[in-house]
C-alpha cells in the first residue's frame, strides 16, 4: 500500500499521521497519533482508520521532558509498531521566512535556507528539521515536502506585513509572518463546505493551543494574524507571553544582565500561562486548580483573545463569524464560553448546551455572529500538498521512488 506519513511537531506534542493514496490521488486516514502534554502529562496516543485504539501510554513528566524526546519515542514507536515504508513524508515547518509561499520538495539546498530560522522558531523550527535531516541521511531518494506555518499569510497586504521600522529591516525579512496556516488553510477550506455563504465573508479563527494565535480572514484568504515576526507575539500561550512592550525585553537585558541567550529561553519557556499562573502551561491543569494565580490565568488568556478579536473585527472592517480551533479551542467549553463572553459586545451569544456538547456551532440561532468549533487537521493539509507535489514533480514518480 502507497501510504504518506507526516510528522507535525508543536510546542506541546508531537502530531503524526499516515495516509494511504488510493485512486485518483484520493487520500485515505490509516493512523492518527500525537504524544501531546509534553511539560505536563505526557500520554501517547493513536488509532487506526476507524478511531480503533492503538496505543495509550501515559509517562511520568520526566521521562518526555521535551519535544526532542517525544520526537524519539514517538518514532520508535512507529517504527516498532507499524510496517510502514512511506512513499513520502510531509513535514509541518513553522518558519518559512520570506521566500516560501509554497510547500517545497525538500534537497539540502532547501533545508540549509531553513536554517536560517531556527533562532526565529527555537521551539518548533529545530524539530521540524532533525526528522528531515535524519531522512535526507538514511533514505536520500524518499521524497520529502515541508509545508510552511507562515505561507497561508503571504497574502497579506503591506499594512499587515510591516512594523514601523526602517525598510531595510523589512527587506532583510523582519516582518509580520503569522503562524499556525496550516491549521487556518484546513479551516478555511472545511467552513467553505459547513457554511459556504459565511466563509466568502469576514472571519475570525482562534487558534487555541499550546501555542495561540488568532487569523482575519476574508473570502477565505489571510488579511491579518496576531503573530508576527515570530511566534511569540500576540495571545499568550503556553509558555510564551504573547504581545509584550519591548521595553520589558530591554529590562531584562539592561536591569537584569541577561544574555540573549537566556531572554531567549525566558520568553519561549518561562511565560504565558506557565509564568502567570505559577501552576502549570497546561489548560487542562489550570482549569482543575484551585490556585488564584491559576484564575488569573485563565481570566487573561480569555481577556486577551477578546481584545485581539477587537483588533482583528477592525481589520476586517466588521465580522460574520467566529471559529474555535486546536486543542484549547476544540475541547474546553469552559474557555470557549469565557471568550464568547468577551465577544458579547459584537453580538456573539453562546448556546451552552451545544457547547458543553462540543457542536459545530455552538451560538444561540439569534447571535448576530454565528460562532463555530472546527476541529483543526494540519495533518491532513500537509499530506494533501504533499501529494499533490508529488504528483506535479516531473522528477518524482512517486512508484518509482518507493523505499522498502
Ligand atoms: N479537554 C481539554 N480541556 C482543556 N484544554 C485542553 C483539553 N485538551 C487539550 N487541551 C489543551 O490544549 C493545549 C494543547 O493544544 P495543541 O493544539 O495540541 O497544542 P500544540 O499543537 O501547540 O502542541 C494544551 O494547553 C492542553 O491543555
Ligand atoms: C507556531 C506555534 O506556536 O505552533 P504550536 O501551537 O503547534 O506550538
Ligand atoms: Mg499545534
Amino acid at each position: 500500500m502507497d501510504s504518506i506519513l507526516v510528522v507535525n511537531a508543536g510546542s506541546s506534542s508531537v502530531k503524526f499521521q499516515i495516509f494511504s493514496v488510493e485512486g485518483e490521488g484520493r487520500l485515505r486516514r490509516q493512523i492518527k497519533g500525537q504524544l501531546d502534554g509534553i511539560g505536563s502529562r505526557p500520554r501517547l496516543k493513536a488509532g487506526g482508520a476507524a478511531g480503533d485504539p492503538l496505543a495509550d501510554r501515559a509517562y511520568p513528566i520526566e521521562a518526555v521532558p521535551d519535544v526532542t524526546t517525544a520526537m524519539g519515542v514517538a518514532g520508535e514507536w512507529l517504527r516498532e509498531e507499524l510496517r510502514i515504508h512511506p512513499i513520502a513524508v510531509g513535514h509541518r515547518v513553522v518558519h518559512g521566512g520570506p521566500d516560501y509561499d509554497k510547500p517545497v520538495l525538500i534537497d539540502h539546498g532547501v533545508v540549509a535556507s531553513l536554517e536560517r530560522f531556527i533562532n526565529l522558531a527555537p521551539l518548533h523550527q529545530p524539530h521540524n528539521l532533525s526528522p528531515i535531516r535524519s531522512i535526507l541521511a538514511n533514505y536520500p531518494t524518499l521524497p520529502q515536502v515541508a509545508c510552511f506555518d507562515t505561507a497561508f499569510h503571504r497574502t497579506h497586504g503591506a499594512l499587515a506585513d510591516h512594523y514601523a521600522i526602517p525598510h531595510p529591516l523589512h527587506a532583510e525579512g523582519v516582518r509580520r509572518y503569522g503562524f499556525h496556516g496550516l491549521s487556518y488553510e484546513y479551516i478555511a477550506r472545511t467552513l467553505a463546505g459547513v457554511a459556504p455563504e459565511i466563509a466568502k465573508r469576514r472571519v475570525i479563527v482562534a487558534h487555541l493551543g499550546s501555542g495561540a494565535s488568532m487569523c482575519a480572514m476574508k473570502d477565505g484568504r489571510s488579511v491579518e494574524s496576531t503573530m508576527g515576526f515570530t511566534a511569540l507575539d500576540g495571545l499568550p500561550m503556553g509558555t510564551r507571553p504573547g504581545q509584550l512592550d519591548p521595553g520589558v525585553v530591554l529590562y531584562l537585558i539592561s536591569e537584569k544582565g541577561m544574555p540573549a541567550a537566556k531572554v531567549q529561553d525566558f520568553l519561549y519557556r518561562e511565560c504565558g500561562l506557565k509564568g502567570l499562573s505559577g501552576v502549570s502551561n497546561d489548560m487542562r491543569a489550570l482549569e482543575q486548580s484551585d490556585d488564584p494565580k491559576a484564575r488569573l490565568a485563565i481570566d487573561y488568556f480569555a481577556y486577551r483573545i477578546g481584545l485581539n478579536a477587537g483588533m482583528l473585527a477592525a481589520a476586517l472592517q466588521g465580522l460574520d463569524a467566529f471559529v474555535f480551533t486546536a486543542g484549547i479551542g476544540e475541547n474546553s467549553a469552559t474557555i470557549r464560553a469565557r471568550v464568547v463572553e468577551q465577544l458579547g459586545w459584537l453580538g456573539a451569544t453562546l448556546d451552552p448546551i451545544q457547547n458543553s456538547r462540543h457542536a459545530r456551532l455552538i451560538s444561540q440561532p439569534g447571535s448576530l455572529i454565528p460562532v463555530y468549533v472546527v476541529p483543526t487537521d494540519e495533518e491532513l493539509m500537509i499530506a494533501q500538498h504533499t501529494l499533490s507535489l508529488l504528483m506535479n514533480a516531473p522528477s518524482t514518480n512517486p512508484k518509482q521512488e518507493r523505499v522498502s
